[in-house]
């Protein structure tokens, strides 16, 4: 461990593991701070685990004090967009009251880097594409909500007391690592690609469509679809850009192109050969027709790039986590 340690709350799920792997490999030591409610205890590899909850101050703040990490990534959050509108409750007490949590035991402990998770979901329906970082945030649910509160405490934290930060508004995180240690486990899975790929194994009998009627080149949602090998290279890329002393950021991560879900489910059939079973359905309340990122700021000030997410990286390495070979 060269570059010091990290603490990653959220570091035993999906998108955490991921970044914890990359920083050890880049030779920081990531040290797992996760209440393992969504979190996996197995993806905790590369650095000690902290089992514990944002909510409970005392116990991040012993953390603090105990590791003196010279950053913090906050994973830590819920984050199922329908979740959000049947129990808005659970959104801003973890995302919002226990992100206030966070920031003040930074403020009373003195750790001043903070790399923020937020999402494409504080846009909500874009008036144009691709979504620009000034692009109006109208987020259309609590979840989206709950994450642009917790971007304006940051930026009120930073000008007030003094810390810095990088906001990274992930679009559609998926696959899985390449080296196949560590994949993308959900419970409930409600995402579009493991979905595809349970039907395509036939763990679930069919993959729900929501939706084929939008105003879209075939009918279906278009997304930004960003492979979870990129987003960490991006933690990476941010935490450099604070400790090199950089000023606060926010960006867009995304791979600045669009995808239909039929496109997605064709690149499924392709690489597998299994044919996804698809049973058409109304369109899901609060889904945005098309979201799509410009990631030119994101290269600009951190240098990065995607490079794992065309589709059909994506594809082949989520495939081998549901049970899928991968055949083309
Ligand atoms: O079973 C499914 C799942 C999803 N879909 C569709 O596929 C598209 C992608 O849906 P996903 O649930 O995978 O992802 P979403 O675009 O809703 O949200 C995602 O992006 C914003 C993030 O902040 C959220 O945390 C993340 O869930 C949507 O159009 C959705 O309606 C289906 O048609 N069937």
């Amino acid at each position: 461990m060269s570059g010091g340690r990290i603490l990653v709350t959220g570091g035993a799920g999906y998108i955490g593991s991921h970044t914890c792997k990359l920083l050890a490999r880049q030779g920081y030591e990531p040290v797992t701070y996760d209440n393992l409610v969504t979190g996996n205890r197995d993806a905790v590899r590369w650095g000690p685990l902290v089992e514990g909850d944002i909510a409970d101050g005392n116990r991040l703040c012993r953390a603090i004090v105990r590791y003196e990490p010279v950053a913090l990534v906050h994973f830590a959050a819920s984050a199922y967009v329908g979740e959000s509108v049947t129990d808005p409750a659970k959104y801003y007490r973890n995302n919002v009251a226990g992100t206030l949590e966070l920031l003040d035991c930074c403020r009373r402990s003195g750790l001043g880097r903070i790399i923020f998770s937020s999402s494409c979901a504080t846009y909500g329906i874009p008036a144009a594409l691709p979504i620009r970082e000034d692009t109006p945030q109208r987020p259309i649910n609590p979840y989206g909500r709950s994450k642009l509160m917790a971007e304006h405490m940051l930026g009120d934290y930073a000008a007030a007391y003094g810390l810095r930060y990088v906001a990274l508004r992930y679009f559609n995180a998926c696959g899985a690592d390449p080296d196949g240690e560590i994949g993308e486990k959900h419970d409930p899975e409600t995402h579009l690609i493991p979905r595809a790929l349970m039907a395509a194994a036939g763990s679930v009998p069919h993959l729900s469509v929501f939706g084929d009627d939008y105003a879209t080149a075939d009918g279906t949602c278009v997304r930004d679809y960003i492979h979870v090998s990129d987003l960490a290279e991006a933690h990476f890329l941010a935490a450099r850009h604070l400790l090199a002393g950089g000023d606060n950021l926010t960006v867009n991560l995304g791979a600045g192109r669009g995808i239909s879900i039929r496109e997605i489910l064709q690149a499924v059939s392709r690489i597998t050969a299994r044919s996804v079973p698809v049973m058409m359905e109304p369109r899901r309340p609060g889904d945005p027709p098309a979201l799509l990122a410009d990631p030119d700021l994101a290269r600009e000030r951190l240098g990065f790039s995607a490079r794992f997410s065309d589709i059909d990286t994506i594809v082949r390495t989520a495939a081998p986590f549901f049970g899928l070979e991968v055949r083309a």
